[in-house]
């Protein structure tokens, strides 16, 4: 039987399992592993478990909306699908499987700068569907000008824009294997495809790829981004802005005041810094700072439906879902994600019915108890 026949599994843990067994081990541990000890990555789940959602009963909840809208993009089921770099690594059609998946349920989807395919190809298989992209801001400033307004043209309707990369993270693991996929170039076609980039170098990529992937390498990190140079992103588009990574409740003061348009709570899946706040446990806070000037979403942990109940519930007005949907594509490409999202949108709908709501937006602080 091929895989994309096999029933694939509906909980998190049989999928990561699968993922596993279709996987070489590099890329498996590539997806699955954080920095350091992994105490960050265990505690994005754990930190949910500190929540307990008390349901309502009598409600009638035969009718449920599970759908928002976030900067003029609309969630069918409240959640995104979170950028992932590198997809190439896990089905050989990476972010375009994705991209088309994310379109047959309208789920939005973020394509990555590392991506294996460009975002004008993500945007092509994507189609009619709703995609925002997610900027590395490089630091060649024309480089990182360039992608954004490639993203314009190739119908991108936001840029996320990651701040908690200044340096990688110390991935034990991947350093273990020495597996650095974007070294190998699998997240390097935005790159390859880019004026800008090309021009920068001394011979084309099909004479001297070490050449282009160092010189790739070179640029990718920006340990002196600030503030202040974040905010010359507000002069070369005029799409939505949303940051990335932001934990601390003063940043998302500072991304109120600096005019961004969106915050995403995110310590990226505990694969930066081991130790850093979950990011639930950021949340309010954050929530609170902003006031609701701006949307608050949250990614790292979200596994099941009433993940998601209780992210909303604290205050967060979507999430994005990362690892699981990647499972999804190493076990059964296109079909592995479609699978992925249409069972999250049962779940969502499940929870939010046994949770007593009628619609997600009623979640709300009484919705959920702090139990430990
Ligand atoms: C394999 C992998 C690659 C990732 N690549 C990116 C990326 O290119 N850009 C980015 O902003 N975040 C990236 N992230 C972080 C995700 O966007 C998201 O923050 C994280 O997966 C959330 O944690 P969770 O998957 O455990 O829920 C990546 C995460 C994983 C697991
Ligand atoms: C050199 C590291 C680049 C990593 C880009 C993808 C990513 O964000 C990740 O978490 O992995």
């Amino acid at each position: 039987m091929a895989v994309s026949e096999k029933m694939l599994p509906f909980s998190y843990s049989n999928l990561e399992k699968e993922a596993e067994l279709a996987l070489s081990k590099e890329p498996f541990t590539y997806v699955q592993s954080g920095a350091g000890a992994e105490i960050t990555l265990c505690e994005n789940e754990t930190a949910f478990n500190r929540w307990a959602i008390v349901p309502r009963v009598l409600k009638d909840v035969s009718s449920r909306v599970l759908s928002t809208d976030i900067l003029g993009t609309h969630l069918p089921a409240s959640f995104i699908l979170a950028p992932i770099g590198n997809q190439g690594i896990l089905h050989p059609e990476g972010e375009l499987a994705s991209a088309r998946a994310a379109a047959a349920f309208g789920v939005p989807f973020i394509a990555s700068t590392v991506s294996t395919f460009s975002l004008e190809e993500i945007a092509a298989a994507n189609g009619t569907g709703s995609r925002w992209f997610q900027l590395y801001w490089s630091s060649d400033f024309e480089v990182t000008a360039s992608l954004v307004h490639r993203a314009e043209k190739a119908g991108y309707t936001a840029i996320t824009v990651t701040v908690d990369m200044p340096v990688v993270g110390y991935r034990e693991r991947d350093l273990d294997h020495q597996y650095f996929p974007l070294a190998l170039g699998k997240g390097a076609a935005n790159f390859l495809q880019d004026p800008i980039f090309l021009s920068r170098l001394s011979k084309p990529p099909a004479e001297d790829m070490t050449g282009a992937l160092a010189h790739l390498q070179s640029l990718f990190f920006t340990p002196s981004l600030t503030w202040e140079k974040v905010k010359k992103l507000r002069e070369i588009t005029s799409l939505p802005i949303i940051i990335k990574g932001v934990l601390h409740e003063e940043d998302a003061r500072k991304a109120v005041d600096a005019g961004f348009d969106g915050i995403v709570v995110s310590n990226h899946g505990g694969r930066q810094l081991d130790g850093c706040i979950s990011s639930l446990d950021a949340l309010s806070p954050i929530v609170t700072a902003v006031a609701g000037k701006i949307p608050v979403m949250l990614d790292s942990g979200i596994r099941r439906g009433a993940d998601v109940v209780k992210a909303l519930a604290l205050g967060a007005d979507a999430v994005l879902l990362g690892r699981p949907y990647v499972y999804g594509l190493a076990v059964g490409g296109e079909n592995g994600v479609k699978h992925v999202i249409e069972q999250y949108i049962k779940d969502v709908d499940t929870a939010v019915a046994l949770t007593g709501l009628t619609a997600v937006s009623e979640a709300n602080r009484g919705t959920v108890r702090k139990v430990n």
